[in-house]
């Protein structure tokens, strides 16, 4: 979708730049089309309709009042033509009804339909982008804007409907209204410009006002979150949080409601004074109307015709005017979705990817491999260089934050290196198809997601295209001990997880991981990160698990992130971090024989089961 760029402070666009800004309507209205063509055109075509009703009624009601006269200055009982012109008065009042009815109903079935239809595109779009991207506060406030933007433009879609809609009206009117007295126009404009100006300026300062606030709404709507939510209720009354986090939220909102309140009550002083200028056109062009019609320049009707349309010209541009300055507005708020649509992905697979290499032949060499987050100045990996063999089981050991999950996160190209590279058979990992790397890299992390789905599903998620194979998901659950988990639940795999919503069940954490790491044995990927992925088993469990895992995993290449070193020996090699750095490669015998750090750490931990 086409954006115009802006190029300037956009918390403070001025006239120029608010008026560039319309240029995203085109787009707009296009994506509007596209949602529903049928729905589209239909709401246009009752539109164009409806907007010759009101000066056809104020005319026949003019033909009426004239009609009178002469009636009752001609003392004449023939009233055939005055029924004839009150059938077709209530004939267009019906008709009138009928059509914003029509309106309204297509204007909220498009308005539903277009605001699911940018949900589903933000979704789609915003799981195209990198995971860096999501670790940046500066996105996030796009992404909230974003966000905003899909039930917002609601409201916008029916206004610039309802401006072509008036906008013809008001001509036809207007048409009117010249042939009687040109004057009129120009008084016309004294009662409605005022006030204009006053809507344009403050809209811009409510704009204002809305986007610089971005963050601190975000920050509010976290505080909401933690202060009322199952997922923080435990800690939040432990340790008595609740006061503090109300007293930030109020602190917070208490600033936003005296900005909101300041700006509302200089909108409404100037507000008033602007509408009193216009008035005072208003009345002046009644009164010329009516000077007119005591000169006998127009007729007794023509007074009513005119009175009418006048009156209406100012609502509708009066309307048309405010519309404008709220329909500017909804412009400058597309930039935001336009500009979040515009993020592009850095990760993605080349234009010539070559097919994933199945079987892997070799297996994986890190070439001094280097890699710093986004958010950060330091290397969270560094100087990296080590092969995994195919077929190989690699453990990796290390204090916290030595950069072990950095390393799976490369190796499934979540990010990719900021130096030196990952090669897999020979070729950068850059040069495969993406997608297929990564269907058949199967990770799991050590904060992998507690679906509020059913069971089934919440193991399905590892390869969700089989997700009616019932015999696949109980195969993975076997292997997996989520086996012994399910058989517990009341409705099995069809039990929904968590506490969301109804008839949830909450697991425990092992319970969790057990089915968590069903996801990975669903998936015949052929790679497999488990990263600690037994942290929260049991003794038992976890030696079952990984008895099993030897097995499962024969012929596969499998990394394995674990404090256990019960667990870590088992593996055919291991890598000690240190820093971000490499510092011990070997097998357990090697390493002990070291007497390096992982001997330190082994003994460590035996100590403490002695
Ligand atoms: N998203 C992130 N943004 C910035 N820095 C990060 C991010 N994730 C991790 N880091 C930093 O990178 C370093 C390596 O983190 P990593 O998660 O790889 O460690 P780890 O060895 O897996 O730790 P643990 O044993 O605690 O799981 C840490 O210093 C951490 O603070």
């Amino acid at each position: 979708m086409a954006r115009v760029p802006l190029n300037f402070d956009e918390t403070k666009p001025n006239i120029k730049e608010r008026l560039k800004a319309l240029g995203n309507l085109p787009a707009f209205l296009r994506e509007v089309y596209l949602t529903s063509p049928a729905l589209t055109i239909s709401n246009t075509i009752l539109r164009l309709l409806r907007s010759a009703i009101p000066i056809s009624i104020l005319y026949i009601g003019k033909l009426i009042i004239d009609e009178v006269l002469v009636l009752s200055s001609t003392k004449s009982d023939n009233l055939n033509q005055i029924y004839l012109l009150i059938a077709a008065e209530f004939g267009l009042m019906i008709i009138s009804d009928l059509l914003s009815r029509g309106i309204a109903l297509t204007d909220s079935l498009l308005g539903d339909l277009f605001a699911n239809r940018t949900s589903i595109k933000l979704m789609k779009h915003a799981v195209s982008l990198d995971l860096a991207q999501f670790e940046n506060a500066t996105f996030y406030d796009k992404l909230e804007r974003a966000r905003q933007q899909t039930n917002g433009r609601t409201a916008l879609l029916s206004q610039i409907l309802a401006q072509g809609q008036d906008a013809i009206t008001m001509g036809l009117l207007l048409v009117g209204l010249v042939t009687f007295n040109p004057w009129l126009i120009v008084l016309l404009l004294v009662s409605v410009i005022p006030s204009f100006i006053g809507e344009w300026h403050f809209n811009a300062k409510s704009y204002s006002l809305q986007r610089g606030w971005t963050p601190q709404r975000r920050e509010l709507d976290y505080y909401r979150f933690i202060g009322a939510s199952d997922e923080t209720a435990k800690e939040v009354k432990l340790f008595g949080l609740s006061d503090f986090i109300i007293e930030r939220f109020k602190s917070l909102s208490d600033r936003y409601f005296k900005e909101n309140k300041k700006l509302a009550i200089e909108r409404a002083s100037w507000g008033s004074l602007l509408v009193a200028i216009g008035t005072l056109g208003y009345f002046g062009a009644y009164t010329l109307i009516i000077v007119d019609t005591v000169k006998g320049i127009v007729t007794i009707g023509s007074l009513t015709f005119l009175a009418g349309s006048f009156r209406q010209l100012k609502s509708l541009l009066e309307g048309i005017l405010g519309r404008f300055t709220s329909i500017s507005q909804g412009a400058l708020y597309l930039n935001d979705l336009f500009e979040f649509y515009q993020i592009e992905p850095q990760i993605v697979s080349p234009v010539q990817a070559k097919p994933f290499p199945s079987p892997i032949r070799e297996g994986f060499n890190f070439e001094n491999v280097g890699f710093k987050y986004p958010n950060s100045d330091k290397w969270a990996n560094r100087n990296l260089n080590f092969v995994l063999k195919v077929g190989e089981k690699l453990a990796l050991v290390g204090e916290n934050g030595s950069g072990k999950t950095t390393l799976v996160k490369l190796l499934a190209r979540l990010y990719d290196p900021d130096e030196g590279r990952i090669l897999l058979d020979g070729v950068d990992l850059k040069d495969y198809n993406l997608v297929e790397l990564r269907e058949h890299i199967g990770v799991i992390f050590q904060d992998f997601q507690k679906f509020n789905f059913t069971a089934g599903d919440n193991i399905a998620v590892g390869d969700i295209e089989s997700r009616e194979e019932l015999p696949e998901l109980e195969r993975a659950a076997h292997q997996s001990l989520a086996d012994t988990v399910i058989e517990k639940l009341p409705l099995k795999y069809d039990q929904p997880l968590g506490r969301k919503f109804s008839k949830g069940i909450e697991l425990s954490g092992g319970e969790w991981q057990k089915v968590a790491l069903a996801r990975a044995y669903l998936r015949e990927a052929e790679v497999l990160i488990l990263d600690e992925p037994t942290a929260a088993l049991d003794a038992r469990a976890e030696y079952e698990v990984f008895r099993r895992f030897a097995e499962l995993t024969k012929g596969k290449t499998a990394i394995l992130i674990s404090h256990r070193f019960s667990t870590v020996r088992m593996a055919d090699r291991i890598l000690v971090l240190d820093k971000g750095n490499l510092l011990e490669i070997g097998t357990h015998e090697e390493l002990l024989e070291k007497n390096g750090r992982y001997a330190e750490l082994f003994y460590l931990q035996a100590e403490g089961y002695k």
